[in-house]
């Protein structure tokens, strides 16, 4: 089988390194040029644990090559993957237009069958529309199917999902489609669920606007804990022991961000209204959501008067750890705000770099003692192992006041406040 992986980011060079790890000749193809040159030296152009390794070894297995030649590419391919950005408009929908400049890309260079499989997130319909775009650009009639086949992997655990999927959901329109994808499959070890092609593409989203669900609800539930004084980590551990409602996904905090449930919620959001339906408790998840980091805010403001001349340290940039991604980072958005009230802003980030417009008004900080020293408060905002390991006895004499806000509930409130420190957390502690 030779694969073409086309959009070589986060998901396709993921894709592209499983497929080949697999045993399958895979090559990788994208219009960044800088891109391609990295993969091709070995050195991806994101962070992601486990990938470099992978990506020299399968570079050196033959097996695995980039190019920017998008005819030869498609041509010498029998199965292709998409796998190109879905950014949201400002309406909420997917922007498709990456998704159909590779569709006619390949109508126009389709020299036999292909099986085109979709990768990328794409709202219920695309496959259908990406059959007619391929079509409806090819310039001698030949064979090909659609196909959807949605991807799960997380940020920070790319490989490790990919290699170790909990399931495979593949969407087509014929049992011989579906047959090469379960024949290509064939190896992992995980249920397979064939259905129809917009079943496929409503589970993608139904998946993350689910989880998006059960953080907004822990963290609805966090504000009456701070009132009532409790726990809301006892509370999150208590009903997760029912293993109905499962233990994950129920970890309080800032909020979520990311490439993807932000962008999926409001997708979704988007296509039933398309259809005249309604979604309310997803737009209530997506309520909680744009509000939530603001409880912490607050909790700090309450201890510190106002921010103004204050110096804040701000622990974590990226929307969470193991990852350099700040797309839609709650850290960010905490300090735009912090910023706006004229903090201080002293950030650090063991991978992660400000965005260009922050980085007049936040100083970047090599080193966590660095942030911290003269600190008014501390903001814990992405929970990078490294915070966890914090010598708080040393930090604490650097610090102006030693107050900690701990945005993702991690570290020990009780240790610290035995140590000196006024720590808040999300939902009492
Ligand atoms: N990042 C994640 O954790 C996950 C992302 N997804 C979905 O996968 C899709 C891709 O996401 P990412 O990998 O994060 O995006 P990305 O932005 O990291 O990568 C997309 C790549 O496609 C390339 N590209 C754009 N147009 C192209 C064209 N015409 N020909 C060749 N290459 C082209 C871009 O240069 C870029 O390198 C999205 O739909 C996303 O929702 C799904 C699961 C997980
Ligand atoms: O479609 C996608 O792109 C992916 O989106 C998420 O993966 P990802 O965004 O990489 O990261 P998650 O681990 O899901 O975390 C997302 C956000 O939720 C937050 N979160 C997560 C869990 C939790 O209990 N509480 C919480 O606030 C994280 O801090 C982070 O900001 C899904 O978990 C993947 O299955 C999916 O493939």
């Amino acid at each position: 089988m030779n694969i073409l992986v086309i959009g070589t980011g986060y998901v396709g060079t993921t894709t592209a390194l499983v497929l080949a790890e697999m045993g399958w000749n895979v090559t990788g193809l994208d219009t960044d040029v800088g891109k391609i040159e990295r993969l091709r030296q070995g050195l991806p152009h994101f962070y992601e644990p486990g990938v470099e390794p992978m990506l020299r070894k399968q570079l050196d297995s033959g097996r695995l090559r980039f190019t920017a030649h998008t005819r030869e590419a498609i041509e010498a391919a029998d199965t292709i993957f998409i796998c190109v950005g879905t950014p949201p408009l400002p309406d909420g929908s997917a922007d498709l237009r990456y998704i159909k400049q590779v569709a006619e890309d390949i109508g126009r260079n389709l020299n036999a069958y292909k099986l085109v499989v979709i990768k990328s997130t794409v709202p219920v319909g695309t496959q259908r529309r990406v059959a007619e775009w391929v079509g409806a650009a090819q310039t001698e009639p030949k064979q090909f199917d659609v196909v959807s086949n949605p991807e799960f992997l997380r940020e920070g655990k790319a490989l490790y999902d990919a290699l170790h999927p909990d399931r495979i959901i593949i969407g087509a329109d014929t049992v011989s489609a579906g047959q090469r994808m379960k024949n290509m499959y064939h190896s992992m070890d995980c249920p397979i669920l064939v259905t129809t092609p917009k079943t496929a593409e409503l589970i993608k989203y139904a998946a993350n606007s689910f989880l998006a669900t059960k953080i907004s609800y822990i963290n609805e539930l966090s504000r009456l804990c701070d009132k009532l004084g409790i726990n809301v980590k006892e509370v999150a551990q208590g009903i997760g022991l029912d293993p109905r409602i499962g233990t994950s996904f129920l970890q309080a905090g800032i909020g979520y961000g990311g490439s993807c449930f932000p962008k999926d919620v409001a997708s979704l959001l988007h296509t039933a209204h398309e259809h005249g339906s309604e979604l309310k408790l997803l737009e209530e998840v997506v309520a909680v959501n744009r509000t939530q980091y603001m409880h912490l805010l607050e909790k700090a403001r309450a201890r510190l008067g106002d921010f103004s001349g204050k110096k804040v340290a701000l622990l974590g940039l990226a929307f969470k750890p193991d990852t350099d991604d700040i797309r839609e980072s709650i850290a960010i958005r905490i300090a735009e705000r912090l910023v706006d009230e004229r903090a201080y802003v002293a950030a650090h980030d063991p991978a992660a770099v400000l965005p260009a417009e922050l980085c007049a008004s936040v100083a970047q900080c090599s080193s966590v003692e660095q942030a911290m020293q003269d600190a008014h408060a501390v903001f814990l905002c992405t929970e990078w192992d490294e915070y966890l390991s914090i010598d708080w006895a040393a930090v604490k004499h650097s610090m102006h006041q030693p107050n900690i806000f701990d945005g993702r509930n991690v570290l020990d409130a009780g240790k610290l406040t035995t140590m000196g420190f006024f720590y808040q957390g999300v939902g009492y502690r």
